[in-house]
């Protein structure tokens, strides 16, 4: 006959055991030869497994895609430190590859898992087992990628024109400035451009609007193929262009101007039945280590395609470093 208190005791034991079983968490128990003590109801309908079937074996033998030498590494140091051990889904999103059968999260193929791993104490003191505890945490895992997703998203589209899709003006001059002090240091050549559609009144006057910005989105597109793709392009106003040339002195940044105006020159934008051909005015500016911030380096290059406009369009004009000496002052007169 057992006695009241035993009675208890084995109550609680078997409230206990059926707590386990029912928990919507993993539980494991292995022994320190990786041999599987504990089965829970968890594991079994996750897995496929009966608890029958999976005590007393070697888990890895079980689970062979399992990151074997990752968990050892992991469970070793439990048994040795006697401390408690966490890993996350960041850190490795699927530690046994169970299939994601959750409806609201159901683009996810396999089921997201944290887990703990805790040290569990024999009756002589000494830790002979260690329960592994698994977390489905799918739900969390898909929210915060698809937040950091819907992020990258947003911070391209605040950074990207619209029509054009190259860097819009802020972010260009962001880079811009980035560019100015990264070369002020490298001391590497790099040149700028600006460059601007001739007539470009005429073109939506002539042919309305949406002719104009197919005409805009001609030449981003003229412009993309023309330059390097570590060189950095933007819009910088209505039909005003910028770039950046990495690694390019002026002369050669000359030789990809006259490259691109051609290109222009020579494309045609096919509207209704209309083919319209249009041209491009440039200016050109190597960085200067005279230039106190990069909107200097900007005004030079904008300066010299003004020039380009003067000296009649469709041209490319060098910025002029030094000012050159004013010919009224020059006469003597
Ligand atoms: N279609 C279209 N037109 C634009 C856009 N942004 C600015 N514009 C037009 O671009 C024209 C720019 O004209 P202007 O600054 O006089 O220059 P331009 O006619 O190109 O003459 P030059 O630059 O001196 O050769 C204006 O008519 C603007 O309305 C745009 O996104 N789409």
């Amino acid at each position: 006959m057992t006695t009241p208190n035993i009675q208890v005791d084995l109550k609680d034991f078997h409230w206990m055991l059926e707590m386990i079983q029912t928990i919507d968490v993993g539980l494991i128990v292995l022994d320190k030869q990786y041999n599987i003590q504990t089965w829970n109801t968890f594991m079994e309908a996750h897995s496929g497994l009966r608890p029958d079937q999976a005590q007393g074996k070697n888990i890895f033998t079980l689970f062979p895609a399992l990151p074997e030498t990752w968990l050892r590494n992991k469970v070793d140091t439990v048994f040795m430190l006697n401390n408690r051990s966490f890993t996350t889904w960041e850190q490795r999103p699927h530690v046994f590859k169970f299939r994601n059968y959750r409806p609201i999260t159901g683009m996810a193929e396999y089921m997201y898992q944290n887990m703990t791993i805790i040290p569990l104490r024999s009756l002589t003191g000494d830790i002979s087992h260690v329960s592994l505890i698994l977390y489905d945490v799918t739900d969390v895992a898909i929210n915060k990628m698809q937040l950091e997703k819907a992020n990258t998203e947003l911070s391209q589209v605040s950074r990207t024109d619209g029509l054009t899709q190259l860097n819009n003006r802020r972010y260009w001059e962001e880079r811009a400035e980035q560019e100015y002090n990264r070369n002020l240091r490298t001391k590497q050549p790099c040149s700028m451009v600006m460059f601007d559609i001739d007539h470009f009144k005429r073109v939506n006057d002539t042919y309305g609007h949406l002719a104009g910005d197919q005409v805009i989105r001609q030449t981003a597109a003229i412009l993309k193929e023309t330059m390097r793709n570590t060189d950095i392009a933007g819009r910088y106003g209505g039909e005003e262009f910028v770039v950046i040339l990495i690694d390019t002195s002026q002369e050669n940044a000359l030789v990809f101007c006259e490259r691109l105006r051609k290109h222009i020159e020579e494309s045609v934008v096919q509207w209704e039945n209309e083919a319209i051909k249009f041209t491009i005015s440039l200016g050109v500016c190597e960085l200067h280590e005279q230039f106190s911030n990069y909107q200097v380096w900007l005004e030079k290059a904008d300066n010299a395609l003004y020039k380009s406009k003067e000296g009649g369009r469709n041209r490319t004009t060098k910025a002029q470093l030094v000012t050159p000496p004013n010919p009224s002052t020059e006469s003597g007169n």
